[in-house]
């Protein structure tokens, strides 16, 4: 591939601009905006890669740069500007183009441009880019799905720009047809929020309820970070950089300065977390790790809000206390491994819902790929969970694929730091401290691994009850997700007889 077009030039775009020109391609750039333009041949200019890119500020001279066939690669916000784009693009469109989507975008959205852009014979690869604007300059995370001629066209090039991992290979794989590569990205950044959850809960129960300075947690998680199960985590080892940083001005660390404000789902510029839990419910599979950190987020949007409602309890209903504690070494490992199984949740989850979707639109996924890809370059990148899903999945079996908390060695990792989550949650909640997902996560697991006895029973005793919902009979549950066959007659609509005993229907 010698020459592509950069359809969007922010912070993503502008850095693939200079990590594809500096493997010797030849690029075009187009960004509405004329500063973002500017910025990015700056850039260019201060890498000495000017000669390899030219910006334009229409789409016809943008396409006359380009010689055939044309390759495009989009990286700019989702939803209707994407469409936008492929609409302007639409009159230089020849066939045996190809249009690479490397932003967040819906995986229908890309599937109805897929749909659309067939008739003109132009591919169309809806591709997941992790990393941030760091691994878009020095090599990210690529997901890429849509029609395998297109995919195929592709691959070599993004090969040679991807991320490698530990053992050297590039972190690229193909996915699958359609909007496979989008979905895949979706799925890593709803993982990838139930571990940022994790992680900051747990920053929270170290500062406040330990007492612990920021450089003390620093090396707490720079130990973590070094060697077992957390080794290699990319979150927990930037942490280690957060929590250093001072502002060189007022010499405060740069945390202690920012607002707890978290809002790119509600301002609508990020999709991917609020997606993912969509798909949970739709496909009913409990996401509870991801969901649950994703909802403080929401909530950390609306300050107004919040200040709104502390005022109306007459002052903030908690304030973490510190938590009393004579083995403080003790609690810490609790929190290592609390953390850990936290952020295993949030794959297993994760990954639970991609091979229901997988099922549904028969992309026949290769999980070893996926979690190949998410080895090197992006954000969930941790080489222990890598390295323990490359053997789940080798030679997995179809229950293993579609349920994977049942695998043997997954489910011992669990049991065996089951007990420190248990404690983390119960003198966190003790202390006031914020635990969504760690409190999901020992919920989640509880409620997963209960062969029978969940208070369910009499939850679906309710449903009869008001609504003949019927029930299954314990010692004869068929073990499928189907309306039971039984129904009593707990009370009659007026003057309608009911069973009085227990009758199959
Ligand atoms: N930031 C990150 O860590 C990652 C982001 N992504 C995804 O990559 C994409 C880009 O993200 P990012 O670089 O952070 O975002 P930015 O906002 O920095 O960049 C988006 C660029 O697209 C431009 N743009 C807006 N509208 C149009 C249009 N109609 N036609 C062409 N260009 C347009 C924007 O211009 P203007 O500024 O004038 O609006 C901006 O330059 C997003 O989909 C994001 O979800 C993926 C992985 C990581
Ligand atoms: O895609 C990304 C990383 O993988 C981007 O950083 C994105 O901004 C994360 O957004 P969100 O937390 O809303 O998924």
């Amino acid at each position: 591939m010698h020459q592509i077009a950069m359809i969007g030039t922010g912070s993503m775009g502008s850095m693939m601009t200079l990590l594809f020109a500096e493997n010797g391609v030849k690029m075009s750039i187009y960004d509405p905006s004329e500063s973002n333009r500017k910025k990015a041949m700056d850039k260019a200019k201060q890498d000495g890669l000017e000669s390899k890119v030219t910006a334009y500020s229409d789409y016809e001279s943008l396409c006359n740069s380009l010689s055939s066939p044309k390759v495009f690669f989009f990286s700019v916000p989702h939803g209707s500007v994407g469409d936008a784009i492929v609409d302007s693009l639409w009159p230089y469109l020849e066939k045996g183009d190809i249009i690479i989507d490397g932003s967040n975008e819906h995986w229908e959205n890309t599937q109805r441009r897929q749909g659309k852009l067939v008739v003109r014979g132009v591919g169309y690869v809806g591709m997941g880019v992790s990393g941030g604007y760091q691994s878009a300059r020095g090599g990210a995370s690529f997901s890429p799905g849509g029609e395998d001629w297109a995919v195929e066209a592709v691959m070599p090039f993004l090969r040679t720009v991807a991320a490698k991992d530990v053992e050297g290979n590039p972190c690229v794989q193909k996915m699958g047809a359609g909007g496979a590569g989008h979905y895949v990205k979706m799925i890593h950044n709803g993982i990838e929020q139930g571990m940022m959850s994790a992680l900051c809960e747990v920053w929270g129960i170290m500062n406040s309820g330990l007492g612990l300075r920021y450089e003390e947690i620093a090396d707490i998680f720079e130990k973590w970070n070094t060697k077992g199960e957390l080794r290699e985590n990319f979150l927990v080892g930037i942490g280690v950089d957060i929590l250093k940083q001072k502002d060189p001005e007022n010499k405060k660390h740069v945390l202690s300065e920012i607002q707890d404000k978290v809002v790119q789902d509600v301002d609508e510029s990020e999709g991917t977390g609020v997606w993912t839990s969509e798909e949970g419910m739709r496909l009913h599979i409990p996401i509870p790790t991801i969901t649950s950190g994703h909802q403080m987020r929401l909530a950390s949007a609306y300050s107004t809000k919040r200040k709104r409602v502390s005022k109306a309890m007459g002052g903030r209903l908690v304030t973490p206390q510190s938590i009393e504690c004579e083995d403080r070494e003790g609690m810490i490992e609790q929190l290592r491994q609390a953390t850990y199984i936290t952020f295993l949740a949030s794959f297993i989850q994760g990954l639970t819902l991609l091979a229901r979707a997988d099922d549904e639109n028969r992309w026949g996924l290769d999980f070893s790929k996926i979690i190949a890809i998410w080895r090197g370059g992006c954000i969930i990148r941790s080489e222990h969970i890598s390295e323990l899903f490359l053997k789940v999945y080798k030679n997995a079996s179809k229950e293993i694929l579609s349920d994977p908390l049942a695998n043997e060695t997954v489910a011992a990792e669990f049991k065996n730091a089951f007990p420190a989550l248990k404690k983390i949650v119960s003198r966190s909640i003790e202390a006031d401290a914020y635990i969504p997902t760690l409190a999901a996560t020992l919920e989640w697991l509880k409620y997963s691994t209960t062969e029978e006895g969940l208070p369910t029973e009499f939850e679906e005793a309710e449903l009869d009850f008001f609504g003949w919902h019927m029930f299954d009979l314990k010692g004869h549950d068929s073990g499928k997700a189907v309306t039971g066959r039984y129904h009593f007659g707990w009370r009659s609509a007026k003057g309608i007889p009911e069973p009085s005993k227990i009758v199959r229907l």
